[in-house]
């Protein structure tokens, strides 16, 4: 049976990063609370800025600075309320599809000397277990055309073009290296194929 989803709600928020339109969306697939924050008018436009910002409850909530989550949440909405339309989806696969309880797990066998690749093995996971098909759902009903990518990650991009969205540029987002998150990013570079530039460890 087709995968669908619903758009049940939308409702304004004003934010720190200009206002948006909200969208709750129930889906086939799971349980989920998929959202999206909707700038401006994005029906049947070209090259629309989208941020698919997976769940990170430690970085988007509590700031945490082992990753690069919240800050990179933050700049994608400036940069989408820049523009004057966009779209941030936030999809509920938190740890990279592996759950809350097991991403404190994976961290505390990253304190131990494992990389965020191999503590996910470690735990009987793929390094990463995201899907983007409730995603490439959203954008359908939102009658997004094609978009440009706010991401660094090279396997989001083809992922959602098998889905068949039509991705037409990826925009880069950076976010500030420190002493934090500068392996978990060399790791994300180095394991993961992320187009970042990251200094050497020494
Ligand atoms: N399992 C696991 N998940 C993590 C870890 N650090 C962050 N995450 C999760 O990773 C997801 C974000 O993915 P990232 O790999 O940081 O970035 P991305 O979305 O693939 O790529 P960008 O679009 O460039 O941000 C969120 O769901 C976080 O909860 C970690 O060390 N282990
Ligand atoms: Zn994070």
């Amino acid at each position: 049976m087709k995968a669908t989803v619903e758009d049940k709600v939308q409702t304004r928020i004003p934010t720190k990063h200009g206002e948006f339109i909200l969208h709750y969306y129930s889906n086939s697939l799971d349980d989920k609370e998929h959202v999206a924050f909707v700038k401006g008018d994005v029906a049947g436009k070209d090259d629309v800025p989208v941020r698919i910002h997976s769940e990170c409850f430690t970085g988007d909530v509590l700031g945490s600075r082992r990753c690069d989550c919240g800050e990179q949440l933050d700049m994608a909405l400036d940069m989408i309320n820049t523009a004057g339309y966009g779209v941030l989806i936030y999809l509920r696969q938190e740890g990279r599809g592996i759950g809350l309880l097991k991403k404190l797990q994976a961290y505390n066998l990253q304190d131990q000397g494992l990389d965020t690749v191999d503590a996910n093995i470690k735990l009987g996971h793929l390094a990463d277990e995201r899907q983007y098909d409730i995603a490439a759902l959203i954008l359908d009903n939102l009658k997004v055309h094609s978009i440009e990518l706010i991401t660094n990650n090279p396997q989001k991009i083809d992922e959602l073009t098998k889905l068949g969205v039509q991705v037409n540029n990826r925009i880069a987002i950076e976010t500030r290296i420190h002493r934090d998150n500068l392996d978990y990013l060399k790791t994300k570079a180095e394991r993961m194929r992320h187009m970042l530039s990251v200094p050497d460890r020494s």
